[in-house]
């Protein structure tokens, strides 16, 4: 099975109706109450000065909501929103065009940021700083540099992988925001707004059982709620409740922790095959038959956060609370014995 048939990939697939749940303001935004309310102050700082949003970076695993606020933060700020991504701007003269187009406060939006090439990232840099083009005219000898003012603007980035962007380009962000997972009441909130969406009437108790299972991603959360509407049709339920997602989950092979074969998978190897660890992520990666950036960016994050897996400077490890969702007895003498 490869990441993007998992229905519990967090990152996004062409049955996901994003836009259709995206939260349209800060208000409506549910969780990250501290990015929340220090995006609130900027703006509201920016707008009262009568001047552009500084630059914002937003970083954090896939579906938590950065490209939601990216257009939450040109909405709130009442300007043009233009979206491109990294991989897209191939040469310089791509990148000085999409700028130079910008009007007066304009929102430019970059997701996959770390995924620009360093040319297209070197005509970023003067661009942030001083809201200025360089441009080369000519070639050979008679070649000039001619700088050309650009319009008030703000960028806003999103990358999943925070480590892999340049030191000069992370520095030029004024305002940076880690995105963190959701607790099972905010992914609570955040399943009883989108049923309300997709006129679906869900119990609390119900909304609860997806939540715990999401994998503290509210793109997860969705995607299980539109699941378990299938099921429910399908069986006649007029109500989603607790007993409802419970069956649907378990069908959908999503577990009572909210992990899935291919996590289970990867737990299952460092315990049987290296003895709960450590292992190095290239190793688990060729074991696994996976992209090592699928395990450092999609299914490794969450392990760690709920405490499964600790990641140390020599490889993977399991912890004890993996060793007991496994149902298996740690060997004895392992590293985690001595710090548990
Ligand atoms: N705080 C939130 N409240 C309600 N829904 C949310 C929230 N954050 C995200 N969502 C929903 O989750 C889905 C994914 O969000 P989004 O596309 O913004 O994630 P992302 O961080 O940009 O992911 P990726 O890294 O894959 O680009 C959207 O459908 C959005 O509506
Ligand atoms: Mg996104």
């Amino acid at each position: 099975m490869s990441d993007a048939d998992r229905i519990l990939t967090p990152a996004r697939r062409g049955e996901d109706v994003d836009a259709a749940l995206r939260p349209r303001s800060l208000d409506e935004f549910v969780g990250q109450k501290a990015a929340r309310e220090n995006l609130r102050v900027f703006i509201d700082a920016a707008r009262s000065r009568g001047d552009a949003l500084d630059h914002v970076l937003f970083f954090g695993p896939p579906g938590l909501g950065k490209t939601t606020l990216a257009q939450i933060v040109a909405r709130e700020m009442g300007v043009g929103f233009r979206a491109t991504s990294g991989p897209v701007i191939a040469k310089s003269g791509d990148l000085a065009a999409l700028l130079t187009n910008l009007e007066d406060g304009d929102v430019l939006f970059i997701d996959e940021i770390h995924r620009l090439n360093p040319a297209v990232e070197e005509v970023l840099y003067p661009a942030m700083e001083d809201r200025a083009l360089d441009l080369m005219i000519g070639e050979g000898p008679s070649a000039r540099s001619v700088r050309i003012d650009l319009p008030r603007f703000t960028l806003v980035g999103a990358t999943t992988r925070q480590g892999l962007l340049t030191t000069p380009l992370r520095d030029r962000f004024g305002i940076p925001v880690r995105l963190q997972f959701y607790t099972v009441d905010e992914l609570e909130r955040v399943v009883t707004r989108a049923a309300g969406l997709l006129d679906l009437h869900v119990a609390s108790d119900g909304a609860r059982e997806i939540a715990r299972r999401a994998r503290g991603t509210p793109r997860i959360a969705g995607r299980l709620l539109r699941r378990v509407r299938d099921f429910a049709n399908v069986a006649g339920a007029e109500t989603v409740d607790a007993r409802t997602a419970d069956a649907a989950l378990n069908r959908l092979e999503v577990d009572n922790q909210g992990l899935d074969a291919m996590d289970r998978r990867y737990l299952t190897m460092i315990a049987d095959v290296y003895r709960g660890g450590p292992v190095g992520v290239e190793t688990l990666a060729a074991g696994l038959s996976e992209p090592r950036d699928t395990i450092e960016e999609v299914i490794e994050p969450y392990l760690i956060q709920i405490g499964m897996v600790a990641r140390t400077a020599r490889g993977r490890c399991l912890n004890s609370a993996g060793w007991k969702h496994l149902g298996i007895e740690p060997p004895v003498n392992t590293q985690d014995g001595l710090f548990d």
